[in-house]
């Protein structure tokens, strides 16, 4: 599949420092994720997400990441840090994740069994601006740097697909050539040790995801005959 003028959108996540905020943007990250789910080691305080969205250019989006927060937690970093869009990782419904007045991305949790077709996610969370398919099975956190057999993403998603879990510069180029994803999320492939960016890895993340949306498929060779019969000719 040719993928002329596509752009495959990048986030990057578990943010701790406003100075790794800073070089996502000017490496051209489309997103910056801050993890308010407990237990996280990435968890940090709606204060300094709100002095990191400060530092932040125009034209990025600030992502919040919760996993079963309560209501009265999500209002307050909505408040504080006024994300563009929420990310949630648990059980909440649809009805909560859409309760806040922001925009949402459903996180799957590929680790369970039981994932649903797309028809299925799509009516569960009507509401969602985008599905996030990460490794982690329910009850446990993302961010774990494990990755997931992606071919078992549900097919035929209206709404835009994000690929998460252990993805890193040695594999983000499969990745978006075997998904064809509208955007890629990544927090430990570009770290140095937990929730510690790393320059060199975000830019090497990004160098890969650039070199994949320049990548053309080569058309499958389908010889003489079968070539005319697809054409049209020789029937
Ligand atoms: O990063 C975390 O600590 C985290 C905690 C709880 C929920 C989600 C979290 N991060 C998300 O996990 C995935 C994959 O991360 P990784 O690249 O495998 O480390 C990603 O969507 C993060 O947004």
């Amino acid at each position: 599949m040719s993928r002329t003028l596509f752009r495959t959108r990048i986030k990057f996540c578990g943010m701790t420092r406003p100075g790794d905020v800073r070089l996502a943007s000017e490496l051209g990250a489309d997103a910056v994720g801050f993890v308010f789910a407990e237990g996280s080691p990435r968890k940090i305080h709606p204060n300094e997400a709100r002095a990191m969205r400060n530092a932040l250019a125009p034209l990025v989006d600030a992502v919040a990441v919760f996993r079963d927060n309560g209501a009265d937690e999500v209002r307050e970093v909505v408040k504080q840090v006024r994300p563009s869009l929420l990310q949630f990782h648990g059980d909440e419904d649809d009805a909560f994740c859409r309760g806040f007045g922001v925009p949402y991305i459903k996180a799957i949790a590929m680790g369970d069994a039981l994932v649903g077709d797309a028809m299925a996610l799509q009516v569960r969370y009507s509401g969602a601006a985008a599905f996030l398919f990460d490794s982690h099975g329910g009850g446990t956190d993302g961010g774990s740097g494990r990755s997931f057999d992606w071919s078992r993403i549900p097919k035929g998603l209206v709404r835009p697909v994000i690929v998460a879990g252990g993805i890193d510069s040695g594999n983000v180029f499969d990745a978006i050539v075997r998904t064809l994803p509208w955007g890629v999320d990544v927090s430990s492939g570009i770290e140095a040790s937990v929730g510690i960016k790393d320059g060199d890895r975000m830019r090497a993340f990004v160098e890969e995801v650039r070199r994949a949306d320049c990548h053309v498929e080569p058309d499958i060779d389908i010889g003489g005959a079968a070539a005319a019969r697809a054409n049209g000719i020789g029937k």
